[in-house]
């Protein structure tokens, strides 16, 4: 009933439009009921003329066959109009709603993405939304008001022309709301598992289209096929189950009921006829059974709108389910990087509570230093980062940036001060230079140009024949994995960030392009604290402090020739490394 209401309440940023659309189509649907009765007229006329041996009087006929065509016009125009005016207000809200489905997302902290597949997110905010739209806006919400003014309509008319048989056919109401009934709870759980099944079938298509070149590299395709194969099959049976019911209560049963109903009111008019207590014109006769077949049209609707509601409830509360996944508390107050101090406090932090990844860690790193982080996998160097990005929090101690605690001030003041390029750099679409001045209109084409040339990408840029502007699409895929750090390094040194972080930069790359990177490297750690997640340990030997982590514990910390005096841990993996090369 909340989603319900909720839903409702989105009709308040269309009503203009709905408005005059729905009243457009209540001014249609009436003159449609209208029609009969002139066309009752003019059967009346001519049966009448013919009895009585009259002449008839064509100028009549036409007159009444014109207003016929007339009404039947200007009712068609209205429909078209009003259906436009309705269909627009439904496709306004459904970018009302995906637009707030968006915006939330995007607000939300990084540990909510941990557990729910992408492809499940984004099943929410593109299909549920086009769900709502479809099932909620154009169909439930008018279609419930029209086709309820049309039996209402229908009734009067009814009514009016033979208050018997309109009093008979009431009973239909009773009937119709048991059957209704019936087939909700039937259908509703149906149509929770095939939604289910579709949001299955988008994470499942997103995971297979990311991952598609491991696939390949692993012969994974049957493997996958069989998964994939699996999914759509549980959303065929749902979809089979449903129909099912959906055949069964909504056309074939209503087919068989109107046939049924229509003979019965035929059976008593006639013997109502015969038996001389009812005097009935073939024009009325026309109207009555005109009239019991336009009844049960808006009924079957209605009995088809309960699926459609119970389809976009299940939608509705998919998206507000997202909608209504708190967002991050975050300060007002921004955090003021003049130097680029980094301190950690005794940090202790755990992705999941009592699972802690970092154990009291301590250390400090003055504005402009290097320090590398290594340590076997899953040692907590990625964590660390995490933590100085403030994508979590950490559970005791501080991080603290210029004598600040960064858990006091807001995110985006903390991330605009750092730069970060990715071992596989991340690419927007756009062109190259809206990928390094990241939509910053202080970051001209000549800085992007400059920050290109010093990182090195010169011969890049010459090669290709739009230079800066040439286009980035699916996430750079066009390029070698080494053109986007570098591209990735240029954006860095164009939005001139007080810390960086360099994660895993070097490794998995050949040697020519190793020294293009270290180079571009360079240029951009000067005058930065730098940060280097590194597996290749020869990428932070010149760093003032390195730091082994182990198990989230520091293990060795010190300069590269401190550890390699030490003898520990950091000497074994420098020793390993050497061997290897
Ligand atoms: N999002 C997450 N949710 C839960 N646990 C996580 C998450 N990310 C990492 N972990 C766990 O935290 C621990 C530290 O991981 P972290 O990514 O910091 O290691 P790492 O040293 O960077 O490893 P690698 O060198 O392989 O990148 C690991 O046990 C890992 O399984």
């Amino acid at each position: 009933m909340k989603t319900f209401t909720r839903l409702l309440g989105y009709l308040r940023y269309e009503w203009k439009l709905l408005l005059s659309g729905f009243i457009l189509l209540i001014f249609s649907t009436g003159l449609s009921i209208y029609t009969p009765i002139i066309a009752s007229k003019m059967i009346d006329y001519v049966s009448l003329s013919v009895a009585n041996e009259e002449t008839v009087n064509i100028t009549f006929i036409t007159e009444q066959f014109g207003f016929y065509l007339i009404i039947t016009f200007i009712s068609a125009i209205l429909g078209y109009v009003g259906y436009l005016l309705l269909a627009n207000g439904s496709n306004r809200l459904s970018k009302v709603i995906r637009d707030e489905a968006h915006e939330h997302m995007q607000k939300l902290p990084v540990s909510y993405f941990d557990d729910i597949p992408a492809g499940k997110i984004s099943a929410r905010i593109v299909n549920d939304t086009e769900v709502l739209r479809e099932n909620f806006f154009a169909n439930f919400t008018t279609q419930i008001l029209i086709n309820t003014m049309t039996i209402l309509g229908v009734y009067i008319g009814m009514f009016a022309v033979s208050p018997t048989i309109a009093s008979w056919l009431l009973l239909l109401i009773p009937i119709i709301v048991v059957w209704q009934m019936a087939f909700s709870k039937k259908i509703q759980p149906i149509n929770t598992l095939w939604r289910e099944s579709v949001s299955e079938l988008n994470s499942k298509i997103a995971e297979i289209v990311q991952g598609v070149s491991i696939v390949q590299v692993f012969n994974q395709q049957e493997h996958m096929a069989e998964e994939f194969e699996q999914v759509n099959q549980t959303w065929l049976n749902t979809r089979k189950e449903s129909l099912k019911y959906e055949a069964f209560f909504a056309w074939n049963l209503s087919g068989l009921f109107k046939s049924i109903v229509t003979l019965l009111v035929m059976l008593y008019i006639g013997t109502q006829f015969t038996s001389g207590i009812l005097s009935i014109s073939i024009g009325t006769l026309y109207i009555v059974i005109n009239y019991v077949e336009r009844l049960f049209d808006p009924i079957t609707m209605i009995v088809r709108l309960i699926t459609i509601l119970q389809q976009a409830l299940s939608a509705g509360m998919r998206v507000f389910e997202l909608m209504d996944t708190p967002v991050e508390k975050d300060s007002d107050k921004s955090l003021i990087v003049t130097q680029g101090n980094v301190e950690f406090n005794d940090v202790t932090f755990a992705y999941k509570e009592g699972n802690n990844v970092l154990h009291q860690l301590n250390f400090n790193v003055n504005a402009g230093e290097t320090i590398g982080l290594v340590g076997h996998t899953g040692s907590g160097k990625s964590s660390i980062i995490n933590l100085l990005f403030r994508f979590y929090d950490p559970q005791a101690g501080q991080v603290i940036i210029d004598g600040q605690n960064i858990e006091e001030y807001n995110r985006e003041s903390i991330r605009e001060k750092m730069g970060i390029v990715l071992q596989e750099p991340y690419l927007f679409s756009g062109t190259i230079a809206t990928n390094i001045s990241m939509n910053n209109p202080e970051i001209t084409d000549d800085m992007v140009l400059e920050a290109l040339i010093k990182v090195g990408a010169q011969p890049l840029i010459n090669k290709l024949e739009k230079g800066i502007h040439a286009e980035v699409v699916e996430k750079g895929q066009a390029f070698s994995s080494g053109e986007r750090q570098l591209i990735s390094f240029a954006r860095t040194l164009a939005n001139n960030p007080k810390i960086l972080i360099l994660d895993e930069a070097t490794s998995h790359i050949d040697t020519e392009t190793e020294e293009v990177i270290q180079h571009a490297m360079k240029v951009v750690k000067e005058g930065r604290t730098t940060f280097i997640v590194a597996h290749r340990l020869s990428t932070i030997k010149d760093a003032d402090q390195i730091i082994v982590m182990d198990n989230g514990h520091i293990q060795e910390r010190g300069t590269h020739r401190e550890l390699l005096d030490l003898g520990g841990t950091y000497t074994q993996m420098y020793q390993m490394q050497g061997s290897m090369a």
